[in-house]
């Protein structure tokens, strides 16, 4: 029966078996500290008799037992030294074997380091980080997956502009920032006080909108095989066509149909696109459909990335047994060819003034969620895209349940030790999924996206993000199983809090609390430091635990690359400590 400690314990692994039969040979009293102790020529440990360690020592049976007797003869003197001599070398042989044991234990053993902080916090970008550092690659290997997510993300970006400049926006928004607590949002980029000067009554639609929208039109059928392609791993053709049947059927949901976002998810389901249901109606001009609004997830279980990278079925129909990379751009049905069509109505979109102040008006940052493609629909869209690492970093797909991922060290140092990384959701019904690693990880990176000072949750618009990641920090740092536990904080995103900043975004508009301090980068990414530092402080229950803070973009591979270093070896190094491996 193995039996784990508490903290650490997954290190230490107690076996109710009988000790090893060389625990049975007697030790050598043990070793006193320096002030208490000396040693004479044979390095046989003797106490410095004072009066008070003379009566403690007489007082201890161990100890006085060991005393010589004070009668001793110069042989049987010889005789004990050398019976001393000969323990002391079997405590040595034992103390040897140990310490190997522990190293093989060790490499057995893996450092369970797990990925917290909400939603768009930044977790699963950082687990591609370590995985493009430490199994390039396996990074590489489904770098070619990336592309359909990526291709997701830019349509659902163009969805949402097409919903900014709808003239049911603002019916649909009214519904998004309303009463309903329904998971119906993506408000990465929404701001809870809208002051935009836009009478939400006198809004008609941009001009030229519905050119747009029958110019943009395919991608709306797009986003539906996109969805399929990525919930599917085989059989194709066979479940798109159901699941399009299924989804557009939740176009006009019966309240009985609508899912309830608190139901928690069915972790034990295979594999599922969550398509969250929307209580909002579309006009009969809009673009919008039930998902329009909300973000895409695929189930950690989900095997998309082995079905949709090369070698799998989208490779070229005219190389169907080499898995070639040359190809895909020749199969007719492949999406890129969609894309590549609409591409010039993108950028029209785009670059168009109008929708550009519109954007302004209803302060819709897509910068901030997937937005990035945007800047880069051309280079996308082009027929033998490849996705970059900053692309593939940058790819957005929300998780649910647990990614686990195994690292194996090759430097000297740490050859042999493997780390499992554990990614979870960080959206408020996914959180029930972190607890049952409480009692067995080893570290904790924790990610508070601090950029988003002034936005709410998705899955719940009443929250500001910023004072929910605060909440959930202080609940992580004063959970007393988590007490030995190293925790690192990620304070992410700054580069999205330096690019708000420099659009005149003022930190005090938000937090009253932060008063008339000077609104830059280096005071507010301070006071963010000192505030979660000081909840560590104040909650902590060990007092010995050090925090580590860093400033990060995670999207940045070479700083985070220098970053993660030095959290690796801390963490091992930690844990070798607390293991007793050191
Ligand atoms: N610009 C910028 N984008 C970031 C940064 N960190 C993460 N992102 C982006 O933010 C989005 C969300 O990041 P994820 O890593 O998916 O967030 P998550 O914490 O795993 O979210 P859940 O899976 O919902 O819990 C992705 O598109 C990332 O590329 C950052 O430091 N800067
Ligand atoms: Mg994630």
């Amino acid at each position: 029966m193995r039996m784990h400690l508490p903290h650490f314990s997954n290190e230490i692994i107690v076996e109710e078996n009988p000790p090893h039969p060389l625990l049975h040979f007697p030790r050598i009293p043990p070793r006193l500290p320096p002030d208490q102790c000396s040693s004479n020529s044979s390095s046989t440990f003797i106490f410095r008799m004072n009066s008070a360690n003379r009566n403690h020592s007489l007082s201890d049976p161990i100890t006085a037992a060991l005393l010589p007797p004070p009668n001793e003869s110069a042989a049987d003197r010889e005789k004990r030294l050398r019976a001393e001599e000969q323990a002391k070398k079997i405590s040595d042989d034992i103390d040897e074997m140990l310490k190997a044991e522990r190293n093989e234990r060790r490499k057995k053993n893996p450092v369970k380091v797990l990925l917290l902080g909400q939603s768009e916090s930044g977790k699963s970008t950082t687990l591609k980080q370590f995985q493009l550092l430490h199994t390039p690659a396996a990074f590489n290997a489904e770098r070619i997956a990336w592309r359909f997510v990526i291709y997701l993300n830019l349509v659902r970006s163009i969805r949402r502009i097409l919903d900014a400049i709808s003239p049911d926006y603002e019916t649909l928004n009214s519904h998004i920032l309303g009463d309903d607590e329904d998971e119906n949002a993506d408000a990465a980029s929404l701001i809870i006080s809208s002051t935009d000067g836009t009478s939400s009554s006198s809004y008609h639609g941009i001009r030229g909108y519905e050119n747009y929208q029958h110019r943009l039109a395919p991608l709306l059928v797009l986003e539906q095989r996109l969805i399929a392609l990525l919930s599917d791993e085989e059989d194709n053709e066979e479940r798109e066509a159901t699941r399009l049947i299924t989804t557009w059927s939740a176009s006009s949901p019966s309240p009985g149909s609508v899912r309830s976002p608190k139901a928690p998810p069915d972790l034990s389901a295979s594999l599922e696109v969550i398509i969250p249901q929307n209580v909002v109606q579309p006009g009969p001009n809009s673009p919008l459909s039930p998902q329009s609004t909300q973000e895409i997830s695929v189930k950690t279980t989900s095997n998309w990335k082995k079905a949709l990278s090369l070698g799998g079925r989208m490779k070229s129909p005219k190389s169907p047994h080499s898995g070639e990379l040359a190809g895909w751009w020749e199969d007719p049905d492949d999406p890129v060819h969609i894309l590549n069509r609409c591409s010039p109505a993108m950028l029209d979109l785009w670059k168009d003034p109008n929708v550009q102040q519109r954007l302004v008006d209803k302060r819709l940052r897509l910068e901030e969620s997937s937005g990035f493609y945007l800047e880069e629909i051309s280079r996308i869209t082009a027929k033998k895209y490849i996705p970059t690492d900053v692309d593939v970093l940058k790819a957005r797909l929300k998780t649910t349940g647990v990614v686990e991922h195994t690292f194996a060290f090759k430097t000297a140092e740490f050859r042999g030790m493997t780390w499992k990384i554990y990614d979870v959701g960080g959206s408020k019904n996914q959180r029930h999924a972190w607890a049952p690693f409480f009692d067995d990880v080893n570290a904790i990176i924790f990610l508070a996206p601090i950029s988003t000072f002034d936005q709410v949750l998705a899955e719940d618009p009443h929250v500001n993000r910023l004072e929910d990641s605060l909440l959930l920090w202080k609940s992580i740092v004063s959970n007393r199983l988590l007490s030995n536990v190293s925790i690192i904080l990620f304070l992410n995103k700054c580069d999205l809090l330096q690019a708000k900043l420099d659009a005149g975004v003022r930190l005090n508009q938000h937090m009253v609390s932060y008063g008339d301090r000077p609104n830059d980068y280096d005071s507010i990414s301070n006071y963010f430091r000192n505030k979660f530092g000081a909840l560590h402080q104040s909650y902590t229950p060990n007092r010995e635990r050090e925090l580590y803070i860093h400033l990060t973009s995670v999207t940045d591979t070479r700083r985070t690359h220098t970053i993660i270093s030095s959290v690796r070896d801390f963490i091992l190094k930690s844990n070798l400590k607390m293991g007793g491996y050191m």
